[in-house]
């Protein structure tokens, strides 16, 4: 549906998740549709009512919802309109560059709709106004195909520029109806939101690809260092579209900071924590892993089992003060210390979920060889060299 009964139009959307559950709000990237958020979406819906829309004249969204000379405040009012059509008072919301920046815009002007923010691979302010200029009069003149013909060496670092998920994107951008796309780059032209930072109340989390050319790190820092109390997670062997190109340590960002709003809330009981250390413990340890302890579980070990979802993961993993990453770096580290083995092979496969890279785990456990011995530090390197072989990240220099 575009237009309610009041005649405020609304961008197409789909919905996933049961209709009780907490909203959480899904933006897209300039050129993609909806499926951008596809390989996240499945286990947000877990916790949450996942809501995401199509900018205009991407995905199904009519192209007429904006027009030239449009800004993000546009954008955020076609947002706003379709939580309204929906019922929805407050939300969580993340979004995509473009999708990020429509987030931030709300987050400053309606801070009592924006419950939580996060941001990836966007900007306060996407680069000179002038390339934005250029590109909308190209896409005007020529149409998208010559924007798309360029796009996946700004969407995507070259090993993934050839993955189905990424051509399905860019045939998203060719079929995008290029006065829409034109007017999205109006908009971002238009954009500067680096005074209005401060001002942002809703709990954050800022989201880089390391390898990102379009809005490189720095740009997630400026968000960061300048939304108060923002959390950085960056994201190695990833571009611009971070999600879709390293899913999981993204998704894992995600759950560890959408995850403590409602499980270490003040009152926080034992289902609560059940349901949010499930979420997190699936996050980082798989869902094969997850299940697999479910279907072990007997009369006898399912007490165990409840007991770690709901403290280790429900009470500690859910804290919002340390990244998913540095408590991976903790747990490998007490790993090694203790000589548990087999729990620091599921662990390294955790870190690599987490956002670590190889590189990182290689210093952390380089480090325990300084703090719990050589010969810890050695097995460790052992059982590491193994699960990163297995899990194909094994480095360059050792193949
Ligand atoms: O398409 C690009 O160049 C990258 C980008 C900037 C804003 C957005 O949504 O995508």
């Amino acid at each position: 549906m575009t237009t309610p009964a009041d005649g405020r139009r609304t961008p197409h959307h789909r919905i996933d998740g049961a209709t009780s559950a907490p909203v959480l709000i899904l933006g897209p990237s300039l050129g993609t549709s909806l499926r951008l958020w596809d390989p996240q979406v499945p286990a947000l819906a877990r916790n949450h009512r996942v809501i995401r829309w199509d900018l205009p004249g991407h995905g199904d969204s009519p192209a007429d919802l904006i027009g030239a000379g449009a800004d993000i405040a546009d954008l955020a009012r076609l947002v706003l309109n379709l939580a309204d059509d929906l019922g929805v008072e407050r939300f969580a919301y993340a979004g995509v560059s473009i999708g990020g920046a429509v987030g931030t815009w709300l987050a400053v002007h309606h801070p009592d709709r924006v419950a939580s923010l996060a941001v990836v691979c966007s900007s306060a302010r996407f680069g000179e106004p002038e390339a934005w200029r250029e590109r909308a009069a190209r896409v005007r003149a020529e149409g998208t195909a010559p924007v798309a013909d360029a796009t996946p060496a700004r969407w995507f670092t070259p090993a993934f520029r050839d993955a189905p998920a990424a051509k399905a994107l860019v045939d998203d951008l060719r079929a995008a109806d290029p006065e829409a796309y034109a007017a999205c780059c109006d908009a971002l032209a238009a954009y500067d939101l680096r005074a209005d930072l401060p001002r942002v109340t809703a709990p954050t989390l800022v989201v880089a690809g390391r390898e990102d050319p379009a809005t490189p790190p720095a740009h997630a820092r400026e968000l960061a260092d300048n939304i108060p109390g923002a959390s950085l997670t960056e994201v190695a062997g990833a571009s611009h579209l971070a999600n879709v190109e390293r899913p999981g340590p993204v998704l894992a960002a995600l759950l560890g900071h959408l995850t403590p709003l409602y499980a270490s809330a003040g009152d926080s009981d034992d289902a609560t924590r059940r349901t949010a250390g499930t979420a997190v413990r699936r996050a980082v340890l798989g869902d094969a892993h997850v299940d697999r302890a479910a279907a072990r579980a007997n009369a006898f070990t399912e007490v165990f089992q409840d007991f770690i979802t709901r403290y280790a993961w429900g009470e500690i993993w859910t804290r919002p003060g340390l990244s998913r990453a540095t408590r991976s770096c903790v747990t490998l580290t007490a790993l090694t210390a203790r000589g548990h083995h087999e729990e620091l092979a599921l662990h390294v496969r955790a870190a690599l979920r987490n956002g670590l890279s190889p590189q990182e785990i290689r210093e952390v456990l380089l480090q325990t060889a300084v703090y719990c011995g050589v010969p810890a530090a050695n097995t460790a390197f052992a059982i590491a060299d193994r699960v990163l072989r297995e899990a194909g990240e094994e480095e360059e220099e050792s193949r």
